[in-house]
């Protein structure tokens, strides 16, 4: 009575299901959103159903730790990574919604020779993808992160791979202004409605069933992440994937003392200062298969071990809270975005660690996938390719250790 007395509107509606769609997307998280935004903005499909378990955004998309670059190695990630980093430079102005997006600079540390070697590699590749990164020297890290450690008795810093076009957004954000643009399309968001089920008639899609009785679709959308395993089983097939924790955590909000991103991926850390202040901090994925998504106290150990050398201010800092997220890692460390043995079924996943700063670029490239059948920007990541052994290797662009 209040928010209709003040005027004030749900930013999504949350319809009951109806019997059929042309279209349903399994899973609300940010490349499942994205996919039914670019299915209504730009081929007109709007009769779209979101189907989500738990809460839109509830997944690894609020989990995160809100990475945006686009340096990665190969043609095809070039491609869909830069793709979406643009995307996010406008995204705000594209669903009038503020994702927070701040340019303010990705710096992957070379701790050693084989680093250097990558890096370089990378940034010559990167400019003949038209992706702006370039190789640093020690001097010009010491001048972007004043509080760097360059001389670890370990791991010194011997330069850096740096994008000043990377940064970060806020990813509830992003989640929540693609799921605004989609209800305002007419697209129904469908909270609390867990898919159990996936109906063929022969070997085609037919609908899927839910905890909210059995709905019908004519095309059906796979974007689960970590339970991509689950909804491929339901489906009849296997996918090559495993699904495993990535953690997080944060410290104390302290005073600004760095202002861009830092991944330092041989001693198995990143970071970098939320707006807040809390020093947002990651490191590599557990060491085993799981399906949780909460911190463990090793993890916090690991990490800031890992990132003391090089950050001696770490040393001193109090952590607030820890977390994790169920992702879902390819042999390549490069996504799945494909057709499936099943007719009208399509599958979009593998992202592992590092899919929040391609959710614009995925979600474009996979509704165009699912409007025409195929995309320029997704036809690489087929799943095909792991029978012809043509791997799209990001082994090194990937950064997290996995
Ligand atoms: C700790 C951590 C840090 C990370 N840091 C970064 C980073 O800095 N930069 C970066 O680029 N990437 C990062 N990532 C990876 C990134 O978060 C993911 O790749 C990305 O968010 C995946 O988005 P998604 O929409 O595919 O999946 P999700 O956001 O996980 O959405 C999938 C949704 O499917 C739903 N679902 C599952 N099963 C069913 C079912 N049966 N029925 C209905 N719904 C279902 C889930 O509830 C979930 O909401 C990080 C991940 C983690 C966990
Ligand atoms: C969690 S790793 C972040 C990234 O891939 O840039």
């Amino acid at each position: 009575a209040l928010r209709h007395h003040m005027g004030w509107e749900r930013a999504w509606a949350s319809p009951e299901p109806k019997k059929k769609y042309d279209v349903i997307i399994i899973g609300a998280g940010g490349h499942g959103l994205a996919t039914a935004y670019y299915l209504g903005k730009n081929f007109g499909i709007t009769n779209v159903a979101v189907l989500e378990k738990g809460w839109l955004g509830g997944g690894n998309t609020g989990r995160n730790t809100t990475i945006i670059r686009s340096n990665y190695l190969q043609d095809p990630s070039a491609a869909i990574y830069e793709k979406s980093r643009a995307l996010y430079e406008t995204l705000s102005q594209d669903l009038n919604y503020n994702i927070m997006y701040s340019p303010r600079g990705v710096i992957m540390l070379a701790q050693t020779e084989h680093e250097v070697r990558g890096y370089q590699r990378t940034a010559h590749a990167n400019a003949l993808q038209g992706v702006t990164t370039e190789f640093i020297s020690p001097t010009r890290v010491k001048e972007i992160v004043p509080i760097i450690n360059l001389d670890g008795p370990r791991y010194p810093v011997l330069g850096g791979l740096w994008q000043a076009r990377g940064g970060t957004a806020r990813h509830d954000a992003v989640a929540w202004g693609y799921a605004r643009a989609c209800s305002d399309m007419g697209m129904h968001i469908l909270q609390k409605c867990e898919v159990t089920g996936i109906t063929r008639d022969g070997g085609r899609v037919t609908g899927v069933s839910t905890n909210r009785g059995e709905i019908a679709c004519d095309k059906l959308g796979v974007v689960v992440a970590g339970h991509s395993g689950h909804l491929a089983d339901m489906a009849g097939f296997r996918l090559p994937i495993e699904s495993v924790a990535l953690q997080a955590l944060v410290s104390e909000p302290i005073k600004p003392c760095m202002d861009c991103v830092v991944m330092a991926n041989t001693v198995h850390g990143y970071m970098s200062q939320s707006d807040k202040g809390e020093m947002v901090i990651g490191g590599g994925t557990d060491g085993y298969n799981n399906f949780t998504q909460r911190g463990s106290f090793h993890h916090i150990e690991e990490t800031v071990r890992a990132l003391v050398e090089t950050f001696p201010m770490v040393s001193r800092l109090k952590m607030l809270r820890q977390w994790g997220g169920i992702v879902d890692v390819t042999g390549d460390r490069s996504p799945i975005i494909s057709k499936t043995p099943v007719d009208g079924m399509f599958i979009n996943c593998g992202w592992g660690t590092g899919g929040f700063k391609a959710i614009p670029g995925s979600g474009w490239g996979f509704a165009e996938m699912i409007a025409k059948g195929h995309s320029p920007l997704t036809d690489a990541f087929g799943l095909d390719r792991f029978h012809q052994g043509r791997f799209i290797d990001e082994s090194v662009a990937a950064g997290v250790a996995h």
